[in-house]
């Protein structure tokens, strides 16, 4: 990664953590930008300008880092309505539909994000893409039993599949699943198709495709900060 793109990664970072306020439940994502955002929020509650705040982790890694830093977290079955998440992407496309899962914590964000009131995405631009599926796989997460049938069923539509690996092993989610990075160059067609198959197959577990779940992006690049919202086609710069 270059210096130039973590300096984005951490301005768009910086810029999402001042949307929380003193009295908010907060959903942290995961991942190298949300990180940033993470961080910011705890330097918010330590130095007095936030209260009362209590934070739910989309991952276990974001859960050890915020524990770290001090923040006070919710238990995993979510007992509060979420107010606001902070949480990266891989892909976002005009519309602010996402591809997500790099990371590999595609099911819990999901949960997470589904659970808000306000999805904040946060990257730098080069993740801004004209249509899902053109720089990124699909991570789709399967259970173990059964996997190759879910590969094959992820060929015949079209994916060129791969069992992710992590130091030469099969990757394992949080929730010990399986991700099968899918291809489906030289972009998705039907975004809404796709996803609606990848649901209905029994054993995936999810997909890394985020429909009509952003609402508000702000993307960090050489020309500064841009804050857009879900559905104005104007882009507000900060
Ligand atoms: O599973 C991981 C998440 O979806 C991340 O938010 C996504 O991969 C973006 O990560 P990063 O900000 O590190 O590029």
């Amino acid at each position: 990664m270059t210096d130039d793109a973590v300096r984005f990664k951490q301005q768009a970072g910086i810029e999402a953590a001042a949307l929380v306020e003193s009295g908010m439940v907060v959903g942290l994502g995961t991942g190298s930008t949300a990180i940033f955002a993470t961080r910011r929020v705890a330097e918010r509650l330590h130095s007095g300008e936030l209260c009362n705040i209590v934070a739910i982790a989309t991952s276990h890694a974001t859960d050890a880092a915020a524990r770290e830093l001090g923040i006070p977290m919710l238990t995993d079955d979510i007992p509060r309505e979420i107010d606001i998440t902070i949480d990266g992407a891989d892909e976002v496309d005009p519309s602010l539909d996402l591809i997500k899962g790099g990371g590999g914590a595609l099911l819990r964000e999901k949960i997470v994000a589904q659970a808000s009131r306000r999805q904040v995405i946060v990257v730098d631009e080069s993740k801004l893409s004209p249509r899902l599926g053109t720089h990124w796989p699909l991570p789709v997460e399967v259970l173990e039993f059964g996997w190759r049938s879910q590969k094959r069923f992820l060929e015949r539509l079209g994916a060129v599949v791969t069992p992710r690996k992590n130091n030469g092993d099969l990757y394992r989610t949080d929730q010990g699943n399986m991700i099968l990075d899918s291809r489906f160059g030289p972009f998705i067609h039907d975004v809404p198709v796709l996803a609606q198959g990848l649901g209905a197959r029994a054993g995936i577990i999810e997909h890394g495709l985020f429909i009509g779940i952003a609402q508000d992006l702000i993307v960090a690049g050489v020309s500064g900060v841009r804050h857009m919202r879900r559905g104005s086609s104007a882009a507000v710069h900060v």
